[in-house]
C-alpha cells in the first residue's frame, strides 16, 4: 500500500512539475493569479526546489556576475543536450561560443545528482511602449533539483558552477574597448550604457619608445597592482590605482594605455565626459564597469572646467573676450550651457573615491592631459592619482626603439649624429616615427634616417632661436626692473 501511495505522490509531483514548466505559456495577465494558487497545491506534494538567478541584481543597477558565470558554465558544460542554441562568434571570427537560447532546458549531473537548468525571459512589466523591443525584458536562469539534495546543491553545486563559469570566462576572455553611449540614447533602466568593440591595439611595452628604466618601473608597478588583491584587503584599501599621464601631443599617452591593457589583459573603458548629463549618470556608468579594467578619461583638462562647467576644446582656443561681444556666439554658448553636461569636478572626485569601495576591485583609472599645470591639485593629489607619468619628447634611447620597430635596425652610422642632435632638438615620438616610416618601397633605411636628421636639425635650430628670444626678453625685463 505504501509503495502505491509513494508512486502516486511521485507521479503527481512530476505532473505538477511539468505543469509549472508550461506556466510560461499562460497569458501574462492571468499568470500571476494561476501561479499563486497553483503554488499552494504544488508545495504540498512537489519534491522539487527551484532557485532563480536573474541577470540584474535587486538594486536594478548592476548586472549580476553570477548570471554571466552561469551562462558561461552552461554554454560550455551542457550544450550537448540543449536543442536550441544561440551562437556568438568570438576571437577574430575564429571560434563560436554556444549558449542556451531563451526558454530552453538542459540537465547537469553533479556527484551523481541530476539537476535541471532552464533559461527564461520575463516580459516587461511596464505598459509603456518602447521603441526598442526587448530592452525591458529580464533574463534569468532557473535551477531545479530534488529537495533531498538541498544542502549539497545550494552549497557545493552552486559554488562549483560559479567557480567553473568564472574560470572559463577568464580563459575565453576577449578584451573589449567600451565607450559610453550618450545618455540621451539610454532607454529603460537596463539600457546599454556602454557600447563595446573588441580591443585589438598592437601597442606593447616593447614597442613603446621611452626611457628604459622608467618603462620597467611602470611595468613593475602595474604587475604589483594586478597581484595585490590580498595586500589591498590587508591594508583596508579599495583595489584600484590611479595614473596621470601627461605630456605634449604625440608622446605616446594613448599608446601607453593600450600597452598597459595588453600587459595586464584588462578591458578598457574610454569615458567621454562631454556626453554625460550629470554626476548621477557618471555614477551609473562607473557602477556598470567590470573588474580587470582600465577606465580612461582622455584630455581631462578639456573635458572638465575647474569651475564645474563644461568647456569644449575648440572654445578654449578661441578668444573668449571676442566671443562675449559677438551676440550669436554668446547665445550659442548660453544654449550649450543649458543643454550641456553638468558633471562637476567634485562630482567626478566623489565618484572616483566613493564608487570603488562599493563595487568590487581591480580597476585602474587613467587621466591624460597635455597641460598638467592647468589641472586642479585636488584631482591629481596622491591617493587619487597614485602615479604621475610624464611622457616627454623623444630621446636617443626612445629613438632606438622606434628605429627597431619601423626600420628593423639596431645600429647605423647615422646613429651617432642623431644621438648628438637629440640633446637639443625637441621632437615627439610621433614625429620621429613619421620621419622613420618609409613613404614608398624605394625608400630605404638610409633615406628615412637622413630625413630624420634634417628634421632634427630644423627642430634644433628652432629651439636655439626660441631660447635666444627668451633670453632677450629676460634681459629687457631686467633692464625695466632695474630702471
Ligand atoms: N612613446 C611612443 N612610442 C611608440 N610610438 C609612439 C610613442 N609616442 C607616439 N607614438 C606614435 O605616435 C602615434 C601617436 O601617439 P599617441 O596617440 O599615443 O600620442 P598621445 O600622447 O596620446 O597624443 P595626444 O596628446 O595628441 O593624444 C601613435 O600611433 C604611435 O605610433
Ligand atoms: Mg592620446
Amino acid at each position: 500500500m505504501w509503495t502505491e501511495l509513494s508512486a502516486t505522490i511521485s507521479s503527481l509531483a512530476v505532473a505538477f512539475f511539468m505543469f509549472e514548466k508550461y506556466l510560461n505559456y499562460f497569458p501574462y495577465t492571468i499568470r500571476g493569479y494561476v501561479e499563486r494558487n497553483f503554488r499552494k497545491v504544488v508545495n504540498f506534494v512537489n519534491p522539487y526546489v527551484e532557485i532563480s538567478f536573474h541577470e540584474f541584481t535587486s538594486e536594478r543597477l548592476k548586472r549580476s556576475d553570477a548570471f554571466f558565470a552561469i551562462q558561461t558554465y552552461l554554454s560550455t558544460s551542457t550544450t550537448e543536450n540543449a536543442r536550441r542554441l544561440k551562437a556568438d562568434v568570438v576571437k577574430d571570427s575564429q571560434s563560436v561560443v554556444l549558449s542556451m537560447d531563451a526558454n530552453e532546458e538542459v540537465t547537469d549531473v553533479f556527484n551523481g545528482i541530476k539537476v535541471w537548468w532552464a533559461s527564461g525571459k520575463m516580459p516587461p512589466q511596464s505598459k509603456s511602449i518602447s521603441l526598442f523591443p526587448g530592452s525591458e525584458e529580464k533574463r534569468y536562469y532557473k535551477l531545479t533539483f530534488h529537495k533531498h539534495y538541498r544542502e549539497i546543491i545550494t552549497k557545493s553545486y552552486v559554488e562549483h558552477v560559479l567557480k567553473k563559469g568564472k574560470e572559463i570566462e577568464v580563459k575565453n576572455r576577449q578584451r573589449m574597448l567600451y565607450t559610453n553611449n550618450p545618455s540621451k540614447d539610454w532607454h529603460g533602466w537596463k539600457a546599454t550604457k556602454w557600447g563595446n568593440i573588441v580591443f585589438e591595439h598592437p601597442s606593447t611595452f616593447d614597442t613603446l619608445a621611452m626611457d628604459t628604466a622608467k618603462k620597467e618601473e611602470i611595468k613593475k608597478d602595474l604587475i604589483k597592482f594586478s597581484k595585490g588583491k590580498d595586500y589591498y584587503a590587508k591594508i583596508g584599501k579599495a583595489w584600484k590605482r590611479g595614473y596621470l599621464l601627461y605630456g605634449p601631443p604625440g608622446t605616446g599617452k594613448s599608446s601607453m594605455i593600450a600597452a598597459m591593457a595588453n600587459l595586464l589583459d584588462y578591458d578598457v573603458y574610454d569615458l567621454e565626459l562631454t556626453t554625460i548629463k550629470d554626476n548621477s549618470e557618471l555614477r551609473m556608468l562607473l557602477i556598470e564597469t567590470k573588474g580587470k579594467s582600465i577606465i580612461v578619461i582622455e584630455d581631462i583638462d578639456c573635458s572638465l572646467d575647474l569651475t564645474g562647467q563644461r568647456k569644449k576644446r575648440k572654445e578654449k582656443d578661441d578668444d573668449e573676450a571676442d566671443k562675449e561681444k559677438d551676440p550669436i556666439s554668446k547665445k550659442k554658448k548660453e544654449a550649450e550651457e543649458e543643454s550641456g553636461s553638468k558633471v562637476t569636478l567634485s562630482g567626478l572626485l566623489n565618484v572616483i573615491d566613493g564608487i570603488w569601495s562599493a563595487c568590487g576591485g581591480e580597476r585602474i583609472i587613467i587621466f591624460t592631459t597635455n597641460y598638467v599645470d592647468k589641472l586642479d591639485p585636488a584631482l591629481i593629489r596622491r591617493g587619487r592619482m597614485d602615479k604621475h607619468i610624464e611622457m616627454s619628447y623623444c630621446c636617443f634611447e626612445a629613438f632606438k626603439v622606434l628605429a627597431r620597430n619601423y626600420l628593423d635596425i639596431e645600429s647605423h652610422e647615422l646613429f651617432g649624429k642623431i644621438e648628438e642632435l637629440f640633446v637639443e632638438a625637441k621632437m615627439s615620438p610621433a614625429d620621429v616615427a613619421d620621419n622613420l616610416m618609409p613613404k614608398s618601397d624605394e625608400q630605404d633605411e638610409e633615406t628615412c634616417l637622413k630625413r630624420l636628421v634634417e628634421a632634427l636639425e630644423a627642430s634644433k635650430e628652432e629651439a636655439r632661436k626660441k631660447s635666444e628670444e627668451e633670453a632677450l626678453l629676460k634681459t629687457k625685463d631686467g633692464v625695466v626692473t632695474e630702471g
